[in-house]
């Protein structure tokens, strides 16, 4: 069933909240093996849209597949193979670390030997080893993001789904985070991340997506996105934007 499917297939996600429609019918093809950026300025439906895909949150229409597997039709399967990092702490943050950790694998249903084993190296790996026994709610905001990957990576999964991995990360800690992203893809595993950051995309990614208004404007290779210039230029001319007169504030200037 799963090597000839997309890693992440989604059709048609749409969610409205009230009157408001976050995401407008999102069509994407993540391909096994490939490292993705989903770019989008700030509400773009980035969250909204990875929610849906990885079985947090209900779509109004559509549907996703994980390496062929319904999220919503087939959670159990679909789920055994994906990593999820949501955006923002839904931590159950009054655990240690090594706890947490613990915590997620069993209720994987791994073998505890295989957790401790794991979460050890996993917290090494991440330098939290010295943060091990310290409550997650005391955990820094980078720190915060890295135990969540480690939680996402603990059973070994296919497909990591990361929400603003990089937001309120150190540089160390980023190139760590970068380093082992890159390692996971290398050993045959596929990420999809959400970014602002197009230095970030520029780096790591092999295919990009800009979302904006929730819909995708722009999807390819990372080359067929960008072309001949900056990414950066691209997302400005995708997004848009007010251009500054160079009036506005001048009550700021002495
Ligand atoms: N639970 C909710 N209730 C009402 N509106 C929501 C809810 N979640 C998201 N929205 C709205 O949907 C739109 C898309 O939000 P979303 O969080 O998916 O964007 P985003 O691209 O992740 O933004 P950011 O980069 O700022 O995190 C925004 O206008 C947001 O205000």
């Amino acid at each position: 069933m799963t090597d000839q499917h997309p890693a992440l297939h989604l059709r048609g996600l749409a969610k409205r909240f009230d009157t408001k429609v976050a995401v407008a019918g999102v069509d994407l093809a993540v391909p096994t093996g490939s490292f993705y950026g989903l770019l989008g300025p700030n509400g773009a439906g980035k969250t909204t849209t990875l929610s849906m895909a990885v079985g947090l949150l209900r779509p109004d229409a559509g549907e996703a597949r994980v390496l062929g597997y319904d999220v919503w039709a087939d959670p159990v399967r679909a789920k055994s193979l994906l990593g999820v990092m949501p955006d923002g702490v839904r931590l159950f943050d009054r655990l240690s670390g090594a706890e947490l950790l613990a915590y997620h694998g069993l209720l994987r249903g791994m073998d505890p030997a295989v957790v401790d084993q794991r979460a050890a190296e996993l917290l090494d790996v991440l330098a939290l080893t010295d943060a091990g026994r310290t409550l997650v709610v005391d955990y820094s905001a980078g720190m915060k993001k890295k135990i969540g990957l480690a939680c996402a990576l603990l059973h070994g999964p296919r497909l990591l789904v990361l929400d603003e991995p990089f937001e309120a990360v150190d540089p160390v800690s980023a190139a760590l985070i970068r380093d082992i992203l890159h390692r996971y893809v290398t050993g045959g595993g596929t990420v999809v991340f959400s970014s602002h950051v197009m230095e970030v995309v520029e780096r790591l990614c092999s295919h990009v997506a800009i979302l904006a208004e929730g819909t995708i404007k722009r999807v390819g290779t990372l080359a067929e996105v960008r072309g001949e210039r900056s990414l950066e230029d691209v997302f400005v001319e995708v997004v848009g934007g007010r251009t500054a007169t160079g009036e506005e504030l001048s009550w700021l200037s002495r």
